[in-house]
């Protein structure tokens, strides 16, 4: 039996709430700041939680009497000034009390939330907020980030387009109500892997709106694309992890349009889709409470003189103390035919690939994606054969019913052999990838089929090779001419042709992020993966990689 005093205030929501473990009830009171003008200003923002932080907390110890057993706060991430007010208070009032304090990650929280409300065991987490929008699994002691955006989050980028329009903050409901009165209109979708970006679909949105384009189909398009976008990266990391659960988090899970993609693309996969209730999905210290509860049982406490911010606080630096139910990932059987991410493919002889529609895309968008993707797929897949990678031989593509017909190869795929030597051969086929101009745009485990160990002799080829290339210090190269072992890439349909370094560096990017979802030891393949790719092709795009890693995501 826990009560927790829990706070929140990372940016615009001044939020105090009392958390009891025995009657799971959960009493919140909060402070909305809406700016006069513009978006969220961090000085007016911090003066809102100056003066409401001691109101809502007031409010909450009149419940909650002097029956508490800690104070959790948000640590972060979110805005500095904003951040030290909250924790500030959380300090005072858990010295007061003489109880100890839990500090807790804001984003955690988001997810924590659903996965407490739905009782869900392993899911996969779709946190689409104001500053942020990613994709969290749990495994082995930590969230791993499997996707997230590249440039703003979800909340900010349509606020921003909001603003341009001249509406007042928050935009998010405001785009929802207009979008009502829509029709759809052709808008930039970015998918990279479990990665996406806003910054090119935000852009076309305000041009189109100046370029006289009705505001209500911009609305409409708009909301349309993004959250098809979450929706297929969400489809994505069930498919790589193998789980079954979604669970929705942040204020832009308000959204009744991008609720119902998620459940339609759930429902027909036979996942169990859940989205809490809004007074738990934007910001509010319920589920800081929640979360504190779950840490303080745990004896995750900390000292106040340990107990500073952290406005960049990432999701997978907190190390998970609590019971956060078993690991994602698991090797999946390969049956007759594998609904994958966006195809089911059936595989005989030959393997048939067809992109099927998805239900929960407007029908124009979902058209233009199978199509796109499907010849895509068909050009590049005997492109990068042509480069000496080693890809499947494409018997047919039929564009009109987005089917691929491919020769069979491997018979399994990298998440079932997750080795260095394999990570090797994907960096150096990436590598010769890029050098001919184009990426994979979405090299996850599942996109490299191998012979598994399983299907090996005893003796394999492959084990009598590594010990050659390593005595010999030869490189992997010859590899490529064994004809029972070789690592294929297959589903080219996100790459295209690009000469940007940042676009290369994607492509490691996504793959090290899929190995964070799908392997115990990723930190030592990402380097042997990197290191093979470095030696093969520019290092350039290696720094580019450091650099995508090193950028915040809290704008
Ligand atoms: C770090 C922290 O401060 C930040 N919190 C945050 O951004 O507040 P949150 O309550 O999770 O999300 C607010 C966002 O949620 C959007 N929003 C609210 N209702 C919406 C709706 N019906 N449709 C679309 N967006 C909506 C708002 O426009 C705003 O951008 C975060 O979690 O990223
Ligand atoms: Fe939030």
């Amino acid at each position: 039996m826990t009560r927790i005093l829990g706070i929140e205030g990372t940016a615009w929501c001044a939020s105090a709430a009392l958390h009891d473990t025995a009657t799971d009830e959960t009493y919140i009171e909060s402070e909305a700041y809406e700016p006069e003008s513009g978006g969220i200003h961090p000085r007016e923002a911090a003066e809102h939680m100056r003066e409401a932080i001691p109101d809502v907390v007031g409010t909450v110890r009149e419940h909650a009497g002097d029956d508490i057993d800690a104070v959790a706060f948000s640590r972060g991430p979110g805005l500095g000034p904003c951040l030290r007010i909250v924790a500030t208070a959380a300090r005072a009032l858990s010295l007061r009390l003489d109880v100890p304090l839990v500090g807790v990650n804001h984003m955690v929280a988001h997810l924590e939330i659903g996965r407490h409300t739905s009782g869900f065991d392993s899911p996969v987490c779709l946190n689409a907020s104001g500053a942020n929008a990613h994709l969290l699994g749990y495994r082995n002691g930590r969230y791993r980030v499997l996707g997230e955006t590249m440039d703003t989050g979800v909340g900010n980028a349509i606020d921003k387009f909001t603003r341009h329009l001249g509406w007042s903050h928050p935009g998010g409901p405001k785009v929802e109500e207009c979008a009502r009165a829509g029709e759809y209109v052709d808008l930039p979708y970015v998918v990279k892997g479990m990665d996406f970006s806003f910054s090119g679909i935000m852009s076309a949105a305000k041009h189109a709106v100046d370029d006289g384009v009705p505001v209500e189909d911009v609305c409409f398009s708009l909301q349309e694309n993004v959250f098809a976008m979450l929706a297929e990266v969400s489809e994505r990391a069930l498919s790589l992890t193998g789980a079954d659960e979604l669970v929705l988090g942040g204020g832009v899970g308000q959204n009744t349009r991008l609720r119902s993609m998620l459940a339609e693309m759930c429902e027909a996969r036979g996942a169990d889709f859940h989205a809490p209730e809004p007074r738990f999905l934007r910001d509010n210290a319920g589920m800081i409470a929640v979360l504190g509860a779950r840490m303080y049982e745990a004896g995750d406490t900390i000292a106040v003189a340990e107990s500073a911010v952290d406005p960049d606080f990432r999701p997978d630096e907190v190390e998970v103390t609590w019971d956060a139910g078993g690991d994602v990932a698991v090797t999946r059987a390969e049956t007759g035919e594998i609904r994958g991410a966006e195809a089911v493919v059936r595989l005989g002889e030959r393997v048939e690939k067809s992109r099927v529609g998805k239900g929960y895309r407007h029908p124009a968008l979902d058209e233009r994606l199978r199509r796109e993707r499907t010849r895509s797929e068909a050009r590049l897949t005997s492109l990068a054969r042509r480069e000496g990678v080693p890809t499947p031989v494409v018997y047919d593509v039929d564009d009109h019913e987005s089917r691929l017909v491919f020769e069979r190869v491997g018979d399994a795929d990298l998440v079932a052999e997750l080795t260095e030597a394999r990570v090797r051969d994907v960096g150096r086929h990436l590598a010769a990838c890029h050098a001919a101009g184009f990426v994979h745009g979405d090299p996850t485990p599942r996109n490299v089929r191998v012979a598994s160990a399983a299907s090996e002799p005893p003796n394999g080829e492959r084990r009598s090779r590594e010990r050659v290339t390593r005595e010999t210090g030869a490189s992997d190269r010859d590899a490529t001419r064994e004809s029972d072992d070789r690592t294929y890439l297959i589903d080219f349909g996100l790459g295209y042709h690009t000469e940007h370094v940042e676009d290369y560096a994607m492509d490691l990017h996504v793959f090290e992020g899929s190995l964070a979802g799908t392997s115990d030891d990723a930190t030592a393949l990402a380097a042997a993966f990197e290191d093979a790719y470095a030696a093969a092709g520019d290092p350039e795009v290696v720094a580019q990689l450091r650099e995508i890693e090193s950028r915040g995501r809290y704008q």
